[in-house]
């Protein structure tokens, strides 16, 4: 069993653990997971906790092995179903729909939002261990669950925990390559650099090299996602650091959780912004089902498309690093992950051009404004979600709870009552409701995170999770290089003149 070694942290968790703090006890948190199991297609055989396996790499090495059988045998029996059909309008339109990946992290569903594990949001914040009983989940739990399906006791969410802290010391060259960027780069081409930088300890390009089986590709798979998991709050910290504040790198503070000490490191000591930072990464970690192409690129001859935040290129085995940067790098676009900054952005427009308590009148005509300007209204819409997204809703629970008073939440709560009227009346947006960057940058604003900026690379540790997850578990299932079809458009419009001739002929 894991010890939790801080004093402080520990007595406030002894707390936390027991019963009376935890809406469900043990028993009932095991049958509520296993009604939930039977009622979604999770494809894991169970989610009840298994107490018995104090840490995460031990869990998975027993699951793999089931893992790796129901596949095959997935595989066996219904190989040939057709999963959907793929249409002209499919392949032009980003390939919006088509089913073609195996993501076992999250599921979304158009209208109900994300599912991590088979658990929403709501679930998750009841169900997941907690600092203190009505708090915000831990990542670290979110951690094991991705990681195995399972939810976890507080004794693995701790192990988890002291297992990041062991290995987040990031390397001193990764601030020499930061420092020898150019002042104003971008904090998520800092960051982005700063993950290139931490591959040089790569243990799966190492173990590559030395010629491991493919057998045990997922073990330095799971060395690399935990160190970089581990090490990507503190390089995140240190471009925040470098870019707006003092330049100084604060150490890290062994007493706090993943979150806590991730904020710490950025300068922020107030338990109500640890809290929100426990929220923020816990719904920011995993990513949706197909993930947009907004980072997509063709390479020439082979029209191979990279997508889905890194997991394709891990698909070449490239290492987790290599894998997790090109994912970001995705994150960076401006319809995806950047979207949270511009949101900021376009809401300061709003505060300049017509003040902070517009009227629904005057903020109708700035979204017609935007749109006339051919820009998109930032924190709205999505590529599958079909009503808003649970991920601002619960954004909006906090805000309701912490910062009721702040005249920006308020602005924020404006804006949704107004925005999708006029999106819809353009007849061509397919959901007009708020997505997660639609909140996100009022409250880190609140508690003085004021640099909308740096506010994808939180984003990014935030996925970290998520991505990494996938990726251990694309090396243990053996899932081979991805490589969709592609075809010029001249291909298209000759296949479909002879499928029409051939119709025509019968
Ligand atoms: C974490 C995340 O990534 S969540 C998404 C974050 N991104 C944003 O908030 C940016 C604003 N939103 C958008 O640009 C889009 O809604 C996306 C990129 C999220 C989804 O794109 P799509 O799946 O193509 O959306 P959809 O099918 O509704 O698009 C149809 C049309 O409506 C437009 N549209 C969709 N959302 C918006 C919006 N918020 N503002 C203005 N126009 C929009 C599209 O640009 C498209 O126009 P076009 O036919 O002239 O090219
Ligand atoms: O899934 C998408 O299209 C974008 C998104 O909301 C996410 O990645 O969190």
């Amino acid at each position: 069993m894991a010890l939790w070694r801080s004093a402080r942290l520990g007595a406030q968790l002894q707390k936390s653990s027991s019963a009376a703090c935890n809406p469900l006890s043990r028993t009932s948190i095991a049958a509520f997971s296993s009604r939930l199991l039977n009622q979604t297609s999770s494809l894991f055989s169970t989610a009840q906790p298994h107490p018995e396996a104090s840490d995460l790499q031990t869990r998975l090495r027993e699951l793999i092995p089931e893992e790796q059988a129901r596949l095959k045998e997935i595989r066996k029996k219904y190989g040939n179903v057709v999963l959907g059909e793929t249409t002209v309008d499919m392949a032009i339109g980003g390939m919006r729909g088509i089913k073609g990946m195996i993501w076992e992290p999250s599921l979304l569903d158009a209208n109900e939002g994300i599912r991590f594990r088979g658990f929403s949001i709501p679930e998750c914040q009841k169900l997941l261990p907690k600092i203190k009983p009505d708090g915000e989940p831990l990542p670290e739990g979110l951690l094991w669950l991705l990681m195995t399906g399972e939810v976890p006791t507080i004794e693995q969410a701790l192990a988890v925990s002291e297992e990041l802290k062991s290995r987040a010391k990031v390397p001193g060259h990764v601030e020499r390559v930061l420092n020898a960027l150019p002042s104003g780069t971008h904090p998520m081409t800092q960051f982005t650099a700063g993950i290139m930088a931490l591959q040089t300890e790569s243990v799966f390009a190492k173990a590559y090299a030395g010629g491991i089986h493919k057998s045990r590709y997922w073990e330095p798979c799971y060395e690399d996602a935990m160190d970089c998991i581990a090490r990507v709050p503190a390089l995140a910290a240190m471009i925040y650091r470098k870019t707006f504040k003092d330049g100084k790198v604060l150490p890290g503070d062994n007493n706090l959780d993943y979150s806590g000490n991730f904020a710490h490191m950025m300068g922020f000591d107030d338990p109500q912004f640890h809290e929100l930072m426990r929220l923020y990464i816990v719904i920011h970690s995993a990513k949706y089902k197909l993930a947009p192409v907004a980072g997509a690129m063709n390479d020439k001859e082979d029209g191979r498309s990279y997508w889905s935040e890194g997991e394709m290129v891990g698909s070449a085995l490239s290492d987790p690093y290599l894998s997790f940067a090109a994912g970001m790098n995705g994150l960076a676009g401006p319809l995806h992950g950047l979207a949270n900054q511009e949101c900021l952005r376009w809401l300061r427009h709003v505060v300049d051009e017509i003040g902070v308590g517009a009227s629904k009148d005057e903020l109708q005509q700035f979204v017609q404004d935007t749109l006339k300007a051919g820009k998109v209204v930032p924190g709205f819409g999505h590529a599958v979600l079909r009503k808003t997204d649970p991920r601002y809703t619960c954004q909006r629970e906090f805000a309701l709870k912490h910062l009721s008073d702040n005249p920006m939440v308020k602005l924020v709560s404006n804006v949704y009552e107004v925005v999708p009227d006029v999106l819809l009346k353009t007849g061509k947006v397919n959901n007009p409701w708020p997505n997660v960057d639609a909140h996100s940058g009022v409250l880190l604003q609140h508690y003085g995170l004021t640099e909308e900026n740096f506010y994808t690379v939180l984003f990014g540790v935030s996925r970290a999770m998520g991505v990494l997850t996938q990726l251990v578990w694309d090396r243990a299932l053996g899932l081979p290089i991805e490589r969709p079809k592609s075809l010029t458009t001249k291909a298209i419009v000759e296949f479909c003149e002879k499928k029409a001739s051939t119709m025509a002929a019968a």
